[in-house]
């Protein structure tokens, strides 16, 4: 239960409004906001204002706006924002990729300007720092796993290669207006100082915020609590709930809900060319059925009924997976759409096969085929991984869904994610 709804008396307002530019984003924010005791609900669709779900604490709204247009991107994200500035919804979450994937020409600075406008807010964090995935920032500089951003892996992502570990300097070319930074020599000093020093950059409507651990979140989330807009990875927006309940805005704690209970065949689609998805893949080779698309198929149809005809019969037999071939090497981008469109495809074939137990890898990927089953609202389990939760669709037929970011989860993710399962 929130304590600052605008109509008391009358049925609540969630306390956070979170706007993700992809789907595994949108699962990952919603897993640590339920594992950190607040109710919290993942829409795929903007809802009218008046359909809002209200008995929630957070809700988590799912674009697939990363790797668009900027100027499109800008019109969802508003398209998202509006109906829950409308439902009352008062602080707002922007979340991108925990290593800040966009171009030089978008995404993140656009939408950050039009979401700061949208809001009247005078400034926003830019926090991508999660070191619960091994991501940190110091100096403004992005490290995963101890490595700069552009010696990552990251630097040979398919679609937002990203070449430049300033952040700083990143976002600078992303917006013409002016972007401070708020280092970890201030940030040690706790929430006082950080909002002193936000003041002081009163001219910097953007401030990258430095962090490299769970306090330094912490004392971020205390500083930064009141504020109309914020945005960074998961791991600012996880330290929210304790902030909040501190400041007396959350009264509740809830239990982490329960698995998925699904019952069906279990498969599992990678389209992700990321290193860590790689590496589950190799690992899921050694012992269970894969199937690599045939990238030469005329087109994505032919593509998925090959993947589906190879995947039929094996069903009965236990969990399968399909993957795009990919080692993050010599990827050809051109392919990307194609890929993407055949595992939606193959996505609704093998729910029409009977699988109940899916794992998606990748976020555009997780994307395209949440897009093609079309589930609108998924309901929130207990996390497999840091990041990546089980949740359940909330239509028939009810699906295990498990939405995996491209760089997380352990070497034996998929095995370990079905075990889970009762
Ligand atoms: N072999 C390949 N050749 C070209 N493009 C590929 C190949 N395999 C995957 N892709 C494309 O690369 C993109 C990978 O994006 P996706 O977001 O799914 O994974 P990711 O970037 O690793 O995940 P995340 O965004 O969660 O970090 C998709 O558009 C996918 O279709
Ligand atoms: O922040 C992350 O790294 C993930 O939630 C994500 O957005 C990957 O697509």
């Amino acid at each position: 239960m929130t304590t600052d709804s605008p109509h008391p008396g009358r049925p609540r307002t969630p306390l956070l409004g979170c706007i993700a530019d992809d789907f595994t984003g949108a699962s990952d924010v919603a897993g640590g906001l339920a594992a950190a005791g607040m109710r919290v609900a993942i829409c795929f669709e903007v809802p009218d204002p008046v359909e809002v779900p209200r008995d929630c604490d957070a809700l988590v709204i799912g674009l697939k706006t990363r790797s668009i247009a900027a100027d499109l991107a800008i019109a969802r994200s508003l398209q998202a924002l509006r109906p829950l500035q409308r439902a009352g919804i008062r602080r707002f979450y922007f979340k991108y990729c925990s290593t800040f994937d966009s171009t030089d020409r978008g995404n993140i600075g656009p939408v950050l300007d039009a979401l700061v406008h949208a809001l009247d807010a005078r400034q926003s964090i830019v926090c991508p720092a999660t070191p619960a995935v091994g991501r940190t920032v110091y100096q403004g500089h992005l490290f995963v796993h101890g490595r700069l951003l552009h010696e990552s892996g990251m630097e040979r992502h398919p679609l937002n290669p990203m070449t430049d570990a300033d952040l700083v300097r990143v976002l600078s070319r992303q917006t013409a207006r002016p972007v401070g930074l708020i280092s970890h020599d201030v940030v040690v000093q706790g929430p006082a100082a950080i909002q002193s020093a936000l003041r002081a950059l009163s001219e910097a409507p953007f401030a990258v915020i430095d962090a490299l651990n769970d306090v330094h979140l912490a004392f971020i989330a205390d500083a930064c609590a009141g504020m109309p807009l914020m945005s960074g990875g998961a791991g600012a927006v996880n330290a929210l709930p304790r902030a909040y309940r501190d400041l007396g805005l959350l009264e509740t704690q809830v239990a982490v809900p329960d698995l998925p209970k699904a019952k069906g065949h279990a498969a599992i689609l990678a389209g992700s060319c990321s290193n860590a998805t790689a590496r589950q893949i190799s690992d899921w080779n050694r012992t269970s059925p894969s199937h690599a698309l045939n990238l030469s198929a005329a087109t994505p149809e032919l593509a998925s009924v090959l993947a589906l005809e190879w995947a039929r019969p094996r069903l009965a037999n236990g969990p399968i997976l399909i993957h795009s071939g990919a080692d993050g090497s010599g990827v050809d981008q051109s392919r990307s759409g194609m890929i993407e469109k055949t595992m939606g495809l193959i996505a609704v074939g093998l729910i029409d096969a009977g699988v109940r137990r899916l794992i998606v890898a990748g976020g555009e990927t997780s994307g395209s085929v949440v897009q093609a089953l079309g589930p609108k609202m998924l309901r929130v389990g207990p996390q497999i991984d840091p990041g990546i939760p089980w949740t359940e669709t909330t239509c028939q037929p009810t699906l295990a869904l498990a939405l995996k970011s491209g760089n997380f989860g352990s070497d034996d993710f998929f095995r370990k994610a079905l075990e889970m399962l009762p």
